[in-house]
């Protein structure tokens, strides 16, 4: 790209901050929808480094507001002082004011301090219908409209600054907003929230020549949820943010637009109340994961199968000493054929690690497989009658991970490996723990066996294989974390079908 191509789009001399230090001034939504709450993810998810000073205090849920609580404008006096001796603030928002005094005081910062960014949600009326700004205080409000950079109305707040009907349609909405911006002499953004249909536009508007034009509308899809609690203040400290940041309104809506009907359509995600619900802020960040994160999701996963396994008749009876005795030598001697197959897997973990110590890590396990298969072959499969043909669940298990070893993808191929880990030290874990609760009798046939589960060495190599498959899905994109998922259930199947084996085909 070129460097005037891609001024273009971002004019370089107005960026300012690279993470814009942005205030609040703004009532309290205890709920955590609207009011300074929003705000402050609003700004932390459009980049900026959110402040608040509280105007009010609201006592309202996702269904209404049922008190509200102006503390003396003194003690706000104090908040907004504090902040601006002691810290630049790139950019301001306000929202609820409340009553007249606060006007008068917001007012007499905003002359003192003047801040580079100004952007003013005349609040009036709540979503529910309750009041946030007592009537009194309109005339106060219209006065203070003339400090603001931005002003972000309602169709009903527009139509009420102006003392005009409101606009049941779009054009009309935006003559409206071109008679408050030559009024108060700054930009004016019509919201398209209130308005009907399956549209939903936003539009600045400046008749003083700052925009490329006087409106420059930002078409929108109406997103159909009852959850737009808190849109106009999450949308108005968005724009405070972004135009820190990248310098102009225009670009500014054009990041925020999209970001916020995204908001909107994930909103259910969050589940937040019986009426109407909060937006997600910070629904682009589901796609990164947590360390963790992805641990738990096989976690998960690998639930029914563990639960399978329990109720497994070859288990129940590994527990009891009731097995067959020839079921259990046919489980160890495929347990030779498997391992045999696995610590080639393994050796391919290693050769894709990303890492020397990744590949060390799995350069052992793969050697690890190699001794345990040859002390099952003598300790315990000596003088036993097995046969040395894998059956056809070894044989469906080791094809399973060679063609996850084949995708060439080592996250894909960490999630088919894990289960052996995961699933029978869990089980065998869950096995010496049954033998010790049981009086650990030396008399039990697999007394022996069940005492090689009490292996710390073996739990610590599971826990490191854990992490190791955790990090490699935070480095993976999207459509591999799937496919990991898909490698690591097939894998859970396979450990159920392992221990199930002896049964059908023994
Ligand atoms: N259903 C929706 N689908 C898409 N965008 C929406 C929807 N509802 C509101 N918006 C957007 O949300 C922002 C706020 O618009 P709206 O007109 O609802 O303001 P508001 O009434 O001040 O908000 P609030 O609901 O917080 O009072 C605008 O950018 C608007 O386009
Ligand atoms: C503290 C506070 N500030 C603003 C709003 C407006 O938001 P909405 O219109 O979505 O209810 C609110 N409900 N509470």
């Amino acid at each position: 790209m070129t460097s005037s191509a891609h001024s273009a789009v971002y004019p370089l001399k107005a960026i300012q901050r690279p993470v814009p230090r942005v205030l609040s001034i703004a009532g309290s939504d205890p709920s955590g929808g609207a009011g300074i709450q929003a705000d402050l993810k609003s700004i932390a998810a459009n980049g900026g480094y959110g402040m608040a000073a509280i105007t009010a205090l609201t006592v309202q849920n996702t269904q209404g507001v049922t008190a509200v609580h102006v503390p003396p404008v003194e003690f706000l006096r104090q908040q907004l002082d504090a902040i601006s001796d002691d810290i630049t603030v790139d950019a301001v928002k306000i929202g609820m004011l409340g009553d007249a005094t606060v006007i008068a005081e917001v007012r007499r910062w905003l002359g003192e301090v003047r801040p580079a960014v100004v952007v003013l949600d005349p609040v009036m009326i709540a979503t529910s219908g309750d009041r946030l700004l007592a009537e009194s205080a309109e005339a106060a409000l219209r006065q203070l409209l003339p400090l603001a950079d931005l002003v972000t109305p309602n169709l009903p707040e527009l139509a009420m600054l102006l003392g005009e009907p409101e606009a049941s349609d779009w054009t009309t909405a935006l003559e409206q907003g071109k008679r408050l911006a030559a009024a108060c002499g700054n930009t004016v953004l019509v919201k398209g929230g209130h308005l009907q249909g399956a549209s939903c536009p936003d539009a600045l508007v400046n008749t003083g020549g700052l925009l490329s034009q006087d409106v420059v509308e930002i078409p929108g899809l109406r997103v159909e949820t009852r959850n737009s609690h808190g849109t106009g203040c999450s949308l108005s400290s968005a724009m405070a943010t972004a135009k820190a940041r990248l310098g102009d309104w225009e670009s500014a809506l054009r990041v925020v637009k999209p970001w916020l009907q995204e908001a909107l359509a994930q909103s259910a995600v969050l589940d937040v109340g019986k009426g109407n619900g909060p937006v997600h802020h910070f629904h682009a960040y589901q796609h990164s994961l947590r360390p963790g994160d992805f641990a738990v999701r096989m976690w998960e996963a690998a639930q029914t199968e563990l639960a399978a396994i329990y109720g497994l008749d070859f288990i129940q009876g590994l527990q009891s000493g009731g097995l067959d005795e020839g079921q259990f030598t046919y489980y160890l001697a495929q347990d030779a054929l498997y391992l045999n197959g696995y610590s080639r897997v393994l050796a391919r973990a290693s050769a894709l690690a990303p890492s020397e110590a990744e590949q060390l890590f799995w350069a052992r396990g793969s050697q690890m497989c190699l001794e345990v298969e040859s002390e099952l072959h003598r300790n315990w499969l000596n003088g036993r009658q097995a046969s040395g043909e894998r059956g056809p669940v070894t044989k469906a298990y080791v094809d399973h991970l060679m063609a996850a070893s084949a995708s060439g993808s080592y996250p894909v191929l960490l999630a088919a490996i894990l289960p052996c880990y995961w699933l029978y030290a869990e089980v065998g874990q869950q096995l010496h723990h049954g033998y010790l609760e049981s009086g650990a009798s030396a008399e039990h046939p697999y007394a022996e066996w069940l005492r090689t589960y009490a292996d710390e060495e073996f739990a610590e190599a599971t826990r490191k294989a854990i992490d190791i498959t955790d990090a490699a899905a935070q480095a993976a994109s999207p459509a591999e974390r799937t496919a990991m998922m898909e490698a690591f259930s097939g894998s859970c199947r396979y450990e159920t079908a392992f221990f199930d084996a002896p049964r059908l085909h023994g």
